[in-house]
């Protein structure tokens, strides 16, 4: 199929926002912004044998994840994820069945939260990547910056962590016909971003919030350095599912801490808000769990990890590309 047959078949019936002026089919999109509301945008790119392989996924999950990845930057912000661009370079070996796959993938997971595909670009080289803007909408001065955290917060985690790591190893080693199995391959190949969570906390004036795209050790890390403040967490309070825990620890340890790709929250929030965290998470059907708490301000930003009375410094050992 050429260019131009190509994104005729990709190019939606209908549009779901109003905010839309002019999707798919000039130049640029154009979107005009209620009054109130500020835009979100992010961009995550993936790339055939680093963040996938035929092996791991199929076209559709390629769509549904690097979506996924994206809708995951806007929760993390707090915002309404609204549309997405996607930019695709294909490889001569890639079928027409396959590209549609793809974006089947991603189109069942922009339902879910009435997102628009309004544009992108399309062009042949040596290896599939596919690269997704997302644009979404947070109310005036509401977005969870990393920079948010306070001395006395508590710091909280969606989910459970280290399942998609874990997925991603039996992937690779083909073990994974079991329906135990298939939960956590599901996780790795299909994750579930916590918009709605997010969204119920809109009312809260200071919140902040880190999608875990990296592993826990790097996006801690990543709040601690942002506030300028300490972070303690305690290894004995993180969610880890009962089949990781039959590993050997070190095993366990990297997948929980360094893994990655979990697409879960941390965040903090003061005290006196935590009901509301709490709430969010009954109304949402979203497991939380509080792990630690953030220390003193403005003295070394690191994120110290607590276990059987002892006290490390846990270093930013997540998933790095190297230039
Ligand atoms: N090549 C780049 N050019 C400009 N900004 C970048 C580039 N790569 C990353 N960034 C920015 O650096 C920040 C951290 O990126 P990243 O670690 O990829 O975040 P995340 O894990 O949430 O996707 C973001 O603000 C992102 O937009
Ligand atoms: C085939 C394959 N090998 C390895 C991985 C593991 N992996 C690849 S990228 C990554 C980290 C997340 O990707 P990144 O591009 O850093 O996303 P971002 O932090 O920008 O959201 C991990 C754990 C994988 N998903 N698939
Ligand atoms: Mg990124
Ligand atoms: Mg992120
Ligand atoms: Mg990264």
């Amino acid at each position: 199929m050429d260019e131009f047959k190509f994104i005729e078949s990709i190019t939606p019936n209908y549009y779901r926002q109003s905010s839309l002026m002019k999707g798919i089919g000039d130049d640029a999109a154009v979107v005009r912004p209620e009054s109130g509301l500020e835009i979100v945008t992010a961009v995550d790119t993936m790339v055939e044998d680093v963040h996938f392989s035929l092996k791991t996924m199929k076209p559709y999950h390629i769509g549904y994840r690097v979506l996924g990845a994206n809708i995951s930057d806007l929760a993390a912000m707090g915002s309404n994820p609204a549309y997405y661009m996607v930019s695709i370079v294909i490889p001569s070996h890639w079928s027409d069945n396959q590209l549609k796959e793809i974006y089947r993938g991603m189109s069942d997971h922009a339902k879910k939260y009435r997102m628009d595909l309004i544009g992108g670009d399309t062009v042949s080289g040596n290896q599939l990547v596919v690269t997704v803007t997302v644009f979404g909408f947070v109310p005036n001065g509401r977005s969870r910056l990393r920079s948010h955290a306070r001395e006395g917060d508590i710091v909280f985690v969606t989910g459970h962590l280290g399942d998609s790591a874990y997925g991603l190893h039996l992937l690779f080693g083909e073990k994974y016909s079991s329906d135990g199995a298939q939960y956590f391959t599901k996780r790795h190949q299909l994750p579930e971003p916590r918009v709605h969570f997010a969204e119920k906390l809109q009312m809260l004036n200071r919140l902040c919030l880190n999608d875990i795209s990296d592993g826990i050790a790097s996006e801690a890390n990543e709040v601690a350095e942002a506030s300028n403040v300490e972070i303690h967490l305690d290894y004995h309070l993180l969610p880890i599912r009962d089949e990781l825990k039959e590993f050997p620890f070190d095993q366990q340890n990297e997948w929980v801490l360094s893994g990655g790709e979990d697409f879960e929250l941390i965040g903090t929030v003061a005290e006196k808000d935590w009901p509301v965290v709490q709430d969010a998470a009954h109304s949402t059907n979203t497991k939380v769990t509080k792990v630690g708490y953030v220390k003193k301000e403005g003295q070394n930003s690191q994120v110290y990890l607590h276990a059987q009375q002892e006290k490390q410094i846990l270093r930013k050992t997540g998933y790095v590309h190297k230039q």
